[in-house]
């Protein structure tokens, strides 16, 4: 008999309570014999959605990396780590039916897709999930999705004053009482997995191997300490320390939130607390807001008004000109230098700065007046942080179909505030030579919305 250990959102040895399981020193040894497995979802990374491939080569290329390197690590411990590949309930199904699972332990689930397969399992097996990614993730903390607020103050409020974060467990080293499969073993039943080598390419990104992850933390927040001033340079567009670029490795799970949260007290107990250090566990709280309220509606997020109207879940149409209009948006041609710019990073690097996607985000829904869904779409395809409720909440909340309000930027203003001298437009659209912030003057060709005009008006050639 064994335990199916899934691995995936935890593809790390550093806080991963799964690896621990059936180790706990007051629980009778059970003998099972503990399975370590993966399994990439084709789907996730193969499908289309809206016409729109759901994951970018550079995406695809930094998991298989992250699984490759657990793999190491893992064999380094005298660890298999079974590496699957299809459809996961019936990849996942057919191991368990092959080993003769007893159990299947694995992380709490967030998006709809994969609540749906640890649902599945769990009518066939006896599932144990383990909240592992999320801050409120231990059973003392998790709020109750009944009374859940739905607005984020609300959400923080409540939330903020309980926060005792559960401490990370210990780096897992294997435990006498654990009998793992061992590489040997476990590669004899990896049989889909060896069609994607053809995709495989070393991606130095921190969302792509714990090594890489834990030394971003360090080097952010230990040896730059530019935790310090987070505050005021978290509105940057582009660049190395301006923000934590946690968001990655974050959400491919190979780094952990609860040992980010406990570095960040250590540092204000050691170092210093300020209104920096305080800011990066409130937008930490952003990312556990929207897990929850993931948890709590569903797939009503991928509804054409997501949480604020009746499900529609049609596919969204667009007009011959606005196809054209998406489709250049996507690109980083729309004629308008400040969304061109931050579309051209994304699209080189496969990340873009959280003002960045705000703007580019409402040129879209606001300007361009497409369905969000596809901008949502698109940077699930892309963003090398992509995360269900980061993403899809992020987007929902800025068309005003998730949790406020729907928020509209002016683009011209936001450039003239965050990109002053337009050195960031200059720096990724070199062909673009005007001088100062008149760089941020659209082209002729684009239709002008009435409430940039006041703004165009200040563009001007002289250096702020
Ligand atoms: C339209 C849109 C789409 C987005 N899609 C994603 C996504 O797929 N994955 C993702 O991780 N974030 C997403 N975000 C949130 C945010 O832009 C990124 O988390 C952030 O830019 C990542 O950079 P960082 O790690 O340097 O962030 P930092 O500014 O250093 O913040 C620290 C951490 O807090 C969390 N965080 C910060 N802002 C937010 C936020 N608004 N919502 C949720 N969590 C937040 C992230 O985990 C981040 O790593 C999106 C935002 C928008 C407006």
């Amino acid at each position: 008999m064994s335990r199916l250990i899934l691995l995936n959102q935890a593809l790390r040895l550093h806080d991963n309570p799964l690896l621990w399981y059936g180790s706990d020193p007051g629980k009778p040894v059970d003998n099972l014999r503990q399975v370590a497995v993966v399994c990439l979802d084709k789907a996730a990374f193969f499908a289309k959605q809206y016409g729109i491939a759901r994951a970018s080569l550079l995406r695809l290329q930094q998991h298989l990396q992250l699984i490759a390197d657990t793999k190491q690590a893992l064999a380094r411990l005298n660890i298999g780590l079974i590496t699957l590949f299809g459809e996961p309930l019936a990849e996942i199904s057919k191991l368990a039916r092959r080993l003769n699972a007893s159990e299947i332990i694995a992380a709490t689930p967030t998006g709809y897709r994969k609540q749906q397969i640890i649902e599945a399992l769990s009518r066939q097996y006896r599932v144990a999930t383990l909240d592992i990614n999320s801050l409120l993730g231990s059973e003392l903390l998790a709020p109750s999705l009944e009374t859940l607020p739905d607005s984020f103050s609300a959400f923080r409020k409540q939330r903020e004053p309980l926060l005792q974060v559960a401490s990370a467990v210990a780096e897992y080293k294997p435990q006498p009482e654990q009998h793992w499969l061992t590489p040997g073993e476990s590669d004899k039943l990896t049989e889909n997995f060896s069609q994607l080598a053809a995709f495989s390419q070393q991606v130095d990104q921190p969302g792509s191997n714990e090594q890489l992850a834990l030394e971003r933390l360090d080097n952010y927040i230990w040896r730059q300490q530019a935790i310090s001033h987070y505050k005021s340079s978290r509105n940057e567009l582009n660049g190395n320390y301006y923000a934590s670029k946690f968001s990655a490795p974050l959400a491919t799970g190979c780094l952990s939130v609860r040992f980010c949260w406990q570095q960040i007290l250590k540092y204000e107990q050691q170092v210093e607390a300020n209104d920096s250090t305080y800011w990066l566990k409130f937008e930490l709280l952003w990312r556990e807001f929207f897990r929850w309220q993931f948890r709590k509606y569903g797939n009503a997020w991928f509804s054409r008004q997501a949480i604020k109207g009746p499900l529609d879940f049609s596919t969204p149409v667009l007009s011959g000109r606005q196809k054209q209009q998406f489709n250049n948006w996507c690109a980083g041609v729309t004629g308008v230098p400040f969304i061109d710019a931050n579309m051209l990073l994304l699209n080189k690097t496969g990340l873009m700065s959280n003002r960045g996607r705000q703007n580019v985000a409402s040129f879209l829904i606001h300007d361009l007046g497409i369905d969000w869904r596809l901008g949502a779409a698109y940077f699930e395809q892309r963003l090398l942080d992509y995360d269900v409720a980061s993403n899809w909440g992020n987007w929902a909340y800025i068309a005003g179909s998730g949790n406020s309000s729907e928020r509209q930027f002016n683009v011209i203003k936001q450039a003239l505030s965050y990109d002053k001298n337009g050195d960031f437009v200059r720096a990724m659209l070199p062909e673009l030579t005007a001088q100062g912030s008149l760089v941020h003057q659209p082209s002729p060709d684009i239709t002008i919305p009435d409430h940039w005009q006041s703004w165009l008006a200040k563009l001007t050639n002289k250096p702020a």
